[in-house]
């Protein structure tokens, strides 16, 4: 049987020792309440201690909440698979969100979450993998015109333009038009200054001092990027009341026409812009963040870029990309799973606990926060070989499999996983077989980076893009 170029055994020259690209390291201790408000401040990944990399459960005490952090595997699946509702998600999250979203999809819990899934579940078929392909072909395709006309002898910082390919794709999707530059720019900008404001006021909160304006800040910025969205929902609202239907019908109109199943009611216009501020959120901010940090390790480690080119060529015969080939294009996936893992975008997921429970030693009352953070579960070195070290080819080995099936959770698990996880991927397989079909990377320099609600590159990816 001949091998498989993309399955062949590593090249040890080219992967000894492996890439280890930029993480915060840890505190050799558990810093103090003064210093973890200081650097939660601006980022919460840095506030851990090594310790926290292998724990079994963590306890952090706040002026105003207790805080259990889960990292051994059973935990972590106990509290995310909780079938019978004991960690509902944490109202922190609604207190990060609520400008932005409302009590959209994302924030909801219990009857309520139901009722609004089984209302949005039917627009989802706006995500199926076939249909979604043209549209990001078309949006992959526009990104290479604009790097294209960029002047490419300087380094290039690919984190707003992965913005736009990610927002570009989710707006086609729900409205049927492509996103210009300048709502792109307006909603790259507004989102990362609700972001710090978003997390100043949550850990004032937390630590029970006043928010010091930083809400109304937050609600500022919310207001401009739902200022994107807002008319075209209420200009689409206003035709179908004098009957004119938009054809073909996009995931907008999927919303427009949702019913509740019990009382027949749709959603009125406030609401409906909250579900399209999730799915346009949750839609584009992670998978933009993922498709910076792939494209900086694929900049990093140029043996992988050549496997990637090398397995479309082999694919695709060096005909265009077709939503047929994605299938065969493993060695891409394993690249997007292995920047999913190092940054996972989501980097804590917090739920509340609704009664009083013991975990290991830990007795937990009703209102603590208990945590299980994909950052800690995918750098724990109890399930990952070289937990730090880019190595994608992890997820062709049985080990690394098992490793995946169990303690890989990017897209969260259980009955609060993402929708959008297969939408997500086919995306990246598309922009980044775009990319590389047309330049070769280099990076300028390693990025820095921070948690807030997502996990993102700070100050930029710097790229060198040099056309092939
Ligand atoms: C790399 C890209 C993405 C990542 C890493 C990601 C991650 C996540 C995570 C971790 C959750 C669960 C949060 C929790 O348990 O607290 C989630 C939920 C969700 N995601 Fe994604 N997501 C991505 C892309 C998308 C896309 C493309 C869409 C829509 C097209 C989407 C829509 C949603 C929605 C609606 C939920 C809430 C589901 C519910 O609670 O019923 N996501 N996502």
């Amino acid at each position: 049987m001949s091998e498989c170029p993309w399955h062949a055994p590593r090249d040890a020259a080219q992967q000894t020792p492996p890439f280890e690209p930029p993480w915060p390291r840890p505190h050799d201790r558990k810093p103090g309440l003064w210093a973890r408000f200081r650097l939660g401040w601006h980022s919460w990944v840095h506030t851990l201690c090594a310790r926290a990399y292998g724990m079994k459960m963590g306890e952090t005490r706040l002026p105003r909440l207790a805080m259990f952090m889960v990292n051994e595997l059973p935990l972590v699946h106990r509290v995310l698979d909780d079938a019978e509702g004991d960690f509902p998600k944490h109202w922190l999250l609604d207190d990060l969100l609520r400008p932005l979203i409302g009590q959209g999809v994302f924030v909801a819990n219990g009857a309520e979450w139901q009722r609004q899934r089984a209302m949005i579940n039917p627009a989802f078929v706006h995500t199926n993998m076939a249909r979604a392909f043209p549209v990001m072909m078309a949006a992959a395709q526009d990104l290479v015109a604009r790097l294209k006309a960029m002047d490419l002898s300087r380094p290039v910082d690919v984190d707003p333009l992965m913005t736009h390919v990610a927002a570009d794709v989710i707006f086609r999707t729900l409205f049927s038009r492509a996103l210009t530059g300048a709502e792109a720019m307006v909603i790259h900008r507004a989102f990362t200054a609700y972001q710090a404001h978003a997390q100043r006021a949550t850990t004032l909160g937390l630590y029970g001092l006043p928010r010091m304006g930083f809400g109304a800040l937050a609600r500022r910025q919310a207001a401009r990027i739902r200022g994107v969205f807002a008319p075209i929902i209420a200009a689409r609202m206003a035709a179908r009341a004098q009957g004119v239907a938009h054809v073909p019908p996009d995931l907008l109109d999927s919303l427009l026409a949702a019913r509740d199943p019990k009382t027949g009611q749709g959603f009125d216009e406030s609401t409906l812009i909250d579900q399209v501020a999730v799915l346009f959120l949750a839609g584009h901010e992670t998978t933009a963040s993922a498709l910076a940090w792939s494209l900086y390790l694929l900049a990093e480690v140029p043996v992988w870029q050549d496997r990637l080119r090398d397995e479309m060529a082999q694919v695709t015969g060096g005909a265009s990309l077709a939503h047929g080939h994605l299938r065969g294009m493993e060695a891409m996936r394993n690249v997007f799973r292995e920047s999913l893992r190092l940054y996972p975008p989501v980097s804590f997921l917090p739920r509340v606990a609704t009664h009083a429970i013991a975990i290991r030693d830990k007795a937990i009352v009703p209102g603590d926060m208990i945590v299980a953070a994909p950052w800690l579960v995918h750098r724990n070195p109890q399930h990952w070989a070289l937990p730090h070290a880019f190595d994608p080819d992890r997820f062709t080995t049985p080990q690394g499999i098992e490793s995946a099936r169990q303690a890989w959770i990017p897209f969260g698990r259980g009955p609060r996983v993402c929708v959008g996880a297969g939408f997500a991927t086919q995306e990246a397989q598309v922009v980044l077989a775009a990319v590389l079909r047309t330049f070769r990377l280099e990076a300028a320099r390693p990025p820095d980076l921070v948690s807030r609600l997502t996990l993102r590159p700070r100050g930029g990816v710097w790229l060198r893009f040099a056309p092939l």
